[in-house]
């Protein structure tokens, strides 16, 4: 193993009064479920109760942060508040500039959003340039890890810190 390790070193933290929004794309689908899936094993492990898990769609990761924005309003509006939202896409490297427009407005727009509105927003995008790249971050190959999994954690780390 590399020096660094792999991903954040994991806490324990009691998410079983949290509210969680995810929203994900539906571009590269096979990718995504193995990724919201992830996600929500470790936001149960951690205590977040099922009915504490909203999930929302959107066409494409372009659409995440105006998606974000919207389950957050949405959820504030009809019930309990969120506390965090995991907002999950998929981009794969094609044979133009697309990919690269796509992924700095996205995480710009992400960044932006969690200050604008007070609410932490995990960064839930892979960059891939190639599938196989996509399949191994959503641990669907034999030395993949699901990334998922690892911001499923920081979600509710950073509930609990909004809360606090
Ligand atoms: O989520 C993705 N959206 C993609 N494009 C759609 C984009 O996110 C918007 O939905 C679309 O441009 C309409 O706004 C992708 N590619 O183009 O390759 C991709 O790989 N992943």
């Amino acid at each position: 193993h590399s020096v660094k390790g792999v991903g954040a070193v994991d806490r324990v933290y009691d998410g079983s009064n949290l509210r969680v929004g995810i929203v994900h794309a539906r571009w590269n689908d096979s990718v995504i479920s193995a990724l919201v899936k992830g996600a929500i094993v470790k936001l149960e492990a951690a205590g977040v109760k099922k009915e504490n898990i909203v999930v929302e769609t959107v066409p494409g990761s372009y659409e995440l942060p105006y998606g974000t924005k919207t389950l957050i309003r949405q959820q504030a509006k009809n019930c309990t508040p969120l506390d965090v939202v995991l907002p999950i896409g998929v981009l794969i490297k094609g044979s133009t500039m697309h990919f690269e427009y796509i992924a700095d407005a996205v995480s710009h727009g992400l960044m932006k959003l969690q200050f604008d509105i007070d609410l932490p927003v995990i960064f839930g995008l892979l960059t891939c340039l190639t599938e196989h790249q996509a399949l191994q971050r959503a641990g669907l190959t034999e030395d993949g890890h699901n990334h998922g999994e690892d911001w499923g954690s920081a979600a509710v780390e950073m509930a609990i810190k909004h809360q606090n």
